[in-house]
């Protein structure tokens, strides 16, 4: 698999707030988008994963050689980001349940049913999600990501709300992650910016 940034340029009206930015990564690897707050990380990142146009440039994803259409780039990819919203008034099983349907996911439950004990979720199924902590929801996000397996696991702020014991379980999971996959992160942490492999600023 390999993701293939070219010539990425994005202005919001006049505001020019991506320039020219191009990148490849493949499996096996990992690569980290760094800025100043509103440089424009979480704007390519949107790029990236297909929910928002460039103003010029492409977004290419390629398995075994072969282009993937736009409308399937969302089979092989995960997110966690602080923008993506779980739903609130359905319990955590319910959230889960929704995002297997959509990705068409069979068999899922010991998979689960081990990441809900790995994030220390165990036993908060059926609590709506509303009741979870910021913490607790950054979690799920994460079993949401990873239940389907993608191939890309894009993750915006991978510290955001958690503890020390959270920072150390998606640790190894990202570091799991880009041994045979493609990881690309988002974060202003220098910490972070050791699981990447290549580092891409953006911002001036
Ligand atoms: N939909 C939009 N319309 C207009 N301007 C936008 C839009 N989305 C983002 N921007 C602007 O683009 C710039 C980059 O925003 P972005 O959220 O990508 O920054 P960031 O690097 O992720 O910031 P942070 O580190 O604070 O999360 C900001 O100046 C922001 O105001």
């Amino acid at each position: 698999m390999e993701l293939i940034a070219e010539k990425i340029v994005k202005r919001f009206g006049n505001f020019l707030v991506l320039r020219n930015i191009s990148f490849q990564v493949k499996s096996g690897s990992s690569i980290a988008i760094t800025g100043a707050n509103g440089s424009g990380k979480t704007t390519l990142v949107k790029i990236l994963c297909n929910l928002m146009a460039p103003t010029r440039g492409k977004v290419i994803y390629r398995n075994n050689g072969n282009v993937i259409e736009r409308g399937e780039i969302y089979r092989y990819i995960g997110l966690v980001g602080p923008y993506l919203q779980l739903y609130q008034e359905l319990t955590a099983q319910e959230n889960i349940d929704f995002f297997a349907r959509m990705r068409n996911l069979k068999n899922y439950s010991e998979k689960i049913r081990k990441m809900m004990e790995l994030f220390k979720l165990a036993g908060r199924e059926d609590d709506p999600v509303k009741t979870y902590s910021s913490g607790m929801q950054q979690r799920l996000k994460y079993i949401c990501a990873l239940m389907h397996d993608p191939e890309i696991l894009f993750v915006d702020e991978p510290r955001s709300n958690l503890d020390q014991e959270g920072i150390q379980a998606v640790y190894r999971i990202l570091e799991e992650h880009k041994k045979e996959k493609i990881l690309v992160i988002s974060t202003n942490d220098q910490d972070d910016l050791l699981l990447a492999d290549q580092i891409i600023k953006v911002g001036n």
